[in-house]
């Protein structure tokens, strides 16, 4: 299965509400603050929505609630990895994105046979504090190197006018938060994306 070139991601349902009818056909759903009892209903909301537009869903770090609701991907960093059950997870038919900061956490992502693996931040991003400084491009093209045909997520700070330079440093995919649920106009700025990963 070829993922789409853009993968915005949002935290809430109502945020794919808004972007899936624009065409929005990879998206991922990051909720960081509410109690995973709650998140049944809300997870397999969005991936009826998901599936009602074509688009795939990935969840995120929630595997057990994504096994339970019958989703078809899942994202997990390498914190999330300490505590997953991967052979659940593969069981379920689940297919895993993981994410990567440096060359320890690819090899270990890459032992554990992920459908892409994510690369951040590429540039500072305003969305989380993190330990990494940003990656850059170069990093972008080593970790190509070293995935192969492996799809290759580009994430952190990446921005429409960003995303030519991150295609042809070697990623697959560009992942974006803020550049979205930041703009003024959220759906013309996911427009521009569709125009630029198209
Ligand atoms: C596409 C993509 N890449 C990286 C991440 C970050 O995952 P993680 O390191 O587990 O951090 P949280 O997003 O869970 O805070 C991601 N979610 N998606
Ligand atoms: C959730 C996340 N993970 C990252 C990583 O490097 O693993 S960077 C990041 C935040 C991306 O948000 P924005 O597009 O607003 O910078
Ligand atoms: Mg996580």
């Amino acid at each position: 299965m070829r993922l789409d070139r853009f993968y915005p991601i949002f935290d809430s349902v109502a945020w794919l509400e808004r972007m899936l009818p624009l065409g929005v056909k990879l998206v991922q759903l990051r909720i960081k603050d509410t109690p995973e009892v709650e998140l049944l209903p809300i997870i397999s909301r969005a991936q009826a929505l998901c599936r009602q537009h074509g688009a795939v869903l990935v969840v995120n770090d929630h595997w057990r609630v994504a096994i339970e609701a019958g989703c078809d991907w899942l994202h997990l960093g390498q914190e999330d990895l300490d505590e997953a059950d991967l052979p659940a997870i593969r069981r379920a038919g689940l297919r895993l994105g993981i994410s990567t900061h440096d060359h320890d956490e690819l090899d270990r992502a890459l032992l554990l046979g992920p459908d892409y693996v994510a690369l951040g931040p590429v540039y500072p991003t305003i969305l989380k504090k993190m330990k990494w400084e940003q990656q850059g491009l170069e990093r972008v093209t080593e970790w190509k190197r070293l995935v192969g045909e492996l799809p290759l997520v580009a994430i952190g700070g990446m921005r429409v006018e960003r995303a030519a330079g991150a295609f042809a440093a070697g990623a697959d995919i560009v992942s974006v938060v803020t550049d979205i649920t930041l703009h003024d106009d959220p759906e013309a700025r996911a427009r521009d994306w569709i125009e630029v990963t198209r």
